[in-house]
């Protein structure tokens, strides 16, 4: 099973310093090793740290970009709090 967080535990990593989390769906990210490679830049990136990016992500992106790079970036998923 892979690594569980809550929403409070990504909003917690909000910049590069603490690790920027970001959400796609229901997949958490871990950003700042990528940011400074991103071809969109880093600053819209450090912009969504801590939140749920799923919007801004499939407006710019495709699915083959997502698939390419969860090996490298997800740390995890999103706990299902209804769950608990
Ligand atoms: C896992 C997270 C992300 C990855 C792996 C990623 C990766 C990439 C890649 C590979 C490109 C190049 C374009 C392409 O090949 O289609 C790109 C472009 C871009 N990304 Fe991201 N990105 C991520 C998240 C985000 C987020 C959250 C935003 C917005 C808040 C964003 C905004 C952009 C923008 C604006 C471009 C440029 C689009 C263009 O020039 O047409 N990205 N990203």
């Amino acid at each position: 099973m892979s690594q569980q967080f809550t929403v409070q535990d990504v909003a917690e990593h909000n910049t590069v310093e603490k690790g920027l989390y970001i959400i796609i769906d229901n997949s958490v990210f871990k950003m700042d090793s990528f940011i400074d490679e991103h071809p969109g830049g880093a600053k819209i990136l450090k912009r969504v740290g801590g939140k749920d990016a799923s919007k801004q992500f499939w407006k710019y992106h495709n699915e083959h970009v997502l698939k390419k790079y969860t090996p490298k970036l997800k740390i995890g998923d999103v706990k299902d709090e209804a769950k608990l």
